[in-house]
């Protein structure tokens, strides 16, 4: 039985978040720094599963390995639904400080009860041989009009949880693992995992 899952992205935080997870599950985990040749993948799909596909389908044809790749974003509802699939190049490409002061901007005068918003992940686990796993996870919460905290990355300053009265970067990693939308698509993957590894 295979037993490495190489996962595919270029973004530490995730990266971070999904070795905790699964070293807990003893999966054994590479990353694409154990890949010298990388070059990025142009994510022109329509939703998360299309570049997650085609991500987890490029960086296989590079490793050769079963790949999990990851397709994530916010969806905030007074902005029907931007920045979605944009998320990571929505002002800076992979700038997370221009990427929330452009949030920031948008919600400018919009009431905290309008401010509802979702962090959605779909993740693509590919073997070798082309067959899929996907899983989907969904976490809802709110925008707020100034920052808070310092851990995880990405809109996690911005992203309130009412049920914790914290952002997401207020969270211990641990913490937001537990109901993280990546939390759960991971969840989601792992109830039909071994099934699909065997
Ligand atoms: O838990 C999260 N907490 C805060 N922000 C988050 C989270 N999850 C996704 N996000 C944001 C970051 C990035 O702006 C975009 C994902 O874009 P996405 O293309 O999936 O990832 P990416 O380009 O950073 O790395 P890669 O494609 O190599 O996996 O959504
Ligand atoms: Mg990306």
């Amino acid at each position: 039985m295979e037993k490495t899952i190489v996962i595919a992205t270029k973004n530490e935080g995730k990266l971070r978040e999904f070795k905790e997870v699964f070293a807990k599950k003893g999966i054994d985990v590479k990353s694409l720094k154990d890949f010298p040749e990388h070059s990025e993948i142009a994510e022109t799909g329509l939703t998360f599963e299309e570049n997650a596909r085609l991500k987890a389908e490029g960086y296989a044809e590079v490793t050769g390995l079963s790949v999990l790749a990851d397709d994530s974003g916010l969806q905030i509802d007074a902005l029907h639904g931007r920045p979605g699939i944009f998320s990571a190049r929505y002002a800076g490409n992979h700038d997370d400080a221009a990427n929330n002061a452009k949030v920031l901007m948008e919600m400018g005068g919009i009431p905290d009860e309008k401010r509802t918003a979702n962090f959605h992940t779909t993740l693509v686990l590919r073997k070798p041989d082309g067959q899929e796993l996907i899983g989907n996870g969904d976490v809802h919460g709110r925008i707020l009009g100034v920052p808070r905290g310092n851990n995880g990355f990405g809109y996690d300053p911005l992203f309130y949880l009412p049920e914790k009265g914290k952002t997401f970067a207020e969270l211990t990693s641990d913490e937001k693992n537990q109901v993280s939308h990546r939390g759960r698509a991971i969840e989601d993957l792992m109830e039909r995992f071994d099934e699909f590894w065997k």
